[in-house]
């Protein structure tokens, strides 16, 4: 098991905002986090992330608690937003300074982003501007991007689809089906998007008010299963 989370509650001015008995989550799994605004999905993986900390409960990643070790960090990439991101480097700069982080070398980068020049449609490099003056979509790319230069065996995006286009969409999903049969890797992405979300993950886990509504595996049903739920 790759996550295990426990009775986790996060309280803000007296408001219980994520309230999960429990998640285990396999390696290899693809799940998706859907829910309406405000159901707690980034507070969720926020925690996961050890960006905040819980009100209550636990998050084990691999069976150590996320707040207390650091083994996590070597084996999970996430995207949450561009504040993720630093706004003065060039995109080259970006993907260098983080591959430093992973040992890998310039070269290794280098390689690595000539892989992704159709995920990037000739956007992104060489372009000799910062990542702040990219649009919000090509900034999400860049981040995407980093998150999968290091080869993550579990992946955290929230919301990736939102700011991009169709092409670059259909590619993201395309990526993360090659790289869970490819590597096993373990995904989690929240999103508003249910046609995605439903053809690219194997599990789905609908949040409401903080708590898990449903937890089930997809099938052929389940966009229209989703859908029916949303427009209740
Ligand atoms: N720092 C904070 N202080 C107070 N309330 C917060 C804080 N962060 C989040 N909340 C509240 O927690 C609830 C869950 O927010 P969260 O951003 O996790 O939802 P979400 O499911 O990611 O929503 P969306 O789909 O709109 O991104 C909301 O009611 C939000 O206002």
């Amino acid at each position: 098991m790759i996550l295990e989370v426990n009775n986790l509650q996060k309280i803000y001015g007296g408001k219980t905002v994520v309230n999960i008995e429990n998640i285990q989550i396999q390696q290899g799994e693809t799940i998706g986090l859907v829910g309406n605004n405000g159901a707690g999905k980034t507070t969720f993986f926020r925690m996961l992330l050890d960006l905040i900390r819980p009100s209550q409960g636990t998050i084990l990643s691999k069976g150590e608690n996320v707040m207390q070790s650091d083994a996590w960090k070597n084996y999970t990439a996430s995207f949450l937003d561009e504040g993720f991101l630093i706004d003065y480097l060039t995109p080259e700069e970006y993907f260098t300074f983080i591959g430093s982080l992973h040992d890998l070398s310039i070269a290794d980068v280098k390689a690595y982003l000539a892989k992704y020049a159709d995920f990037f449609n000739g956007e992104i490099l060489n372009s000799g501007k910062y990542i702040r003056d990219f649009s919000k979509g090509n900034q999400n790319k860049i981040g995407i991007a980093a998150a999968l230069m290091q080869d993550p065996e579990f992946l955290v995006l929230d919301e990736p689809f939102a700011n991009l286009d169709p092409t670059t969409q259909i590619r993201l999903k395309t990526l993360i089906k090659t790289l869970k049969t490819e590597r096993t890797m373990t995904t989690l992405i929240s999103s508003h998007d249910l046609n995605h979300v439903t053809d690219v993950c194997d599990r789905i886990i609908l949040l409401e008010k903080g708590i898990v509504i449903k937890d089930f595996h997809t099938d052929e049903n389940t966009l229209k299963e989703l859908e029916a739920y949303f427009s209740e």
